[in-house]
């Protein structure tokens, strides 16, 4: 406490601090260090008992990662003691995997929406996060809304914009330290209770309405609910806490991949017109309506959206934290430490956390990509040149492109 004092309460001059901080140094890393020594943690440089600020959070964090990951596959993290990073493709899969229906309605109407802009400038954030965010409505209620619905409308903003302060580095913090940052944490959670408002809403108004029928998720999971067992998962928190979760990860995820690949389409004309050379010439699809099943004859296009995938990184930076002590690698990681996973490219990760939506995800980005350039081809607005479009995506929980104006100008 003495030193505390000397550091906060008085004026100490520079050689009083620099002792001080030197002293504390040593007794941390005497403490920290060799107290475990006995078992083998990952490698790392030793953790600083500082917090240094947010720019350093932000530049030296990631350059750092990026550096040690280019030598070892499984490392600590210097900034955050508890964070262990997992570098390459097959360290992450060792690490995590061993220990139409939507499309007849949502597709045809994003077509028809963008004809109406008649090829002028248009930002497509609301009309792809409207087509996306109805096929979850589809999955969770049995039926889709209108696209003006107030409530839809109001549950599809919100989707969408819980993601940035869900990203932001004050919430990145309070993963970390989540009694220093239980405030911003109350803000995030009111903007999800909105959600869940608009969800139990529309459950209670499913029960009164004729269109109720046994294939969407609120009737499976009161059916299960109903069954019995009154100890089980199947409660109505848990039913709120789903639909929500499942709106806010299905609707920015897709939605953000998609715009993103109109964007880069719209800025490499060349790619754009090798996707279009190979739809045409494409016997199986020609001028009908794109299928799922069409993906196995379409591996260019396949290709295109891999890369889209791999550019736009659509959500950066996952933690996960482990339940009980694990050895991985001959390393040992403690019981709640966090990992990070850096790979090549597995977007959708793996594992028992994996996407639980991947498969959907992927049958969107499909369907949506290819039936979207089967009928436009995508150009900056008059006036901006390809290389001007910019790329620099939001930062939130996911990686959206900034809001940008571009052309649909149709082909058929
Ligand atoms: C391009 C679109 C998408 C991408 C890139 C994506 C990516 C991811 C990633 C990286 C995770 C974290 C996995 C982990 O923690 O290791 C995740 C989790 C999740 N995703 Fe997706 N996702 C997408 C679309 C969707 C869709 C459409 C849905 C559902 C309707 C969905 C539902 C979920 C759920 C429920 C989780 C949590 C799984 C868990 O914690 O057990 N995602 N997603």
């Amino acid at each position: 406490f003495y030193m505390v004092d000397l550091l906060f309460l008085q004026s100490p001059d520079t050689i009083t601090v620099l002792c001080t901080v030197g002293v504390l140094l040593v007794f941390y890393v005497l403490f920290s260090s060799f107290a475990n020594r006995q078992i083998k943690e990952p490698l790392g440089p030793w953790p600083l008992p500082v917090i240094v600020g947010l720019t350093f959070y932000t530049f030296f964090f990631f350059f750092v990662m990026a550096f040690i990951s280019a030598f070892k596959e499984v490392w600590t993290s210097i900034y955050i003691p508890l964070v262990v990073v997992f570098a390459g493709h097959k360290t992450i899969k060792q690490a995590l995997v061993h220990h139409d229906a939507f499309s007849e309605t949502e597709v045809p109407q994003i077509i028809q929406d963008l004809k109406l802009t008649h090829g002028k400038g248009f930002d497509p954030a609301q009309p792809v996060n409207n087509s996306v965010s109805n096929i979850i409505c589809s999955i969770v209620y049995g039926n889709r809304f209108e696209y003006d619905d107030p409530i839809f409308t109001s549950m599809v903003e919100r989707a969408t914009q819980n993601s940035k302060p869900l990203g932001c580095p004050s919430m990145q913090l309070y993963n970390f330290f989540p009694r220093l940052f239980r405030l911003h944490m109350c803000l995030s959670i009111l903007a999800t209770d909105e959600v869940k408002t608009h969800a139990s809403y529309k459950l209670t108004s499913h029960f009164k309405s004729d269109c109720f029928y046994d294939k969407h998720i609120i009737f499976i999971f009161i059916a299960c609910k109903e069954s019995g067992n009154m100890n089980s998962h199947y409660h109505d928190d848990n039913l709120l806490v789903t639909v929500s979760n499942l709106f806010s990860a299905g609707t920015d995820t897709t939605s953000s991949s998609i715009r993103y690949g109109l964007l880069l389409m719209a800025k490499n004309p060349t790619i754009q017109g090798k996707e279009h050379n190979n739809l045409d010439m494409n016997r199986v699809v020609g001028s009908r309506q794109v299928w799922v099943e069409d993906r196995k004859n379409l591996p260019y296009t396949d290709a295109v959206i891999h890369e889209i995938q791999r550019m736009s990184i659509t959500i950066p930076m996952i933690l996960h934290r482990t339940t009980r002590d694990v050895t991985f690698q001959d390393y040992f990681i403690k019981k709640d430490g966090h990992f990070k996973k850096r790979d090549a490219f597995i977007p959708f990760s793996a594992g028992a956390r994996a996407c639980a939506g991947e498969s959907l995800a992927r049958m969107e980005l499909f369907l949506f990509f290819t039936s979207l350039l089967q009928h436009f081809s995508f150009t900056p607005p008059p006036g901006v040149k390809e290389d001007e479009l910019n790329l620099t995506q939001n930062v939130g929980i996911t990686l959206s492109p900034s809001p940008h104006k571009r052309c649909a100008i149709s082909r058929v």
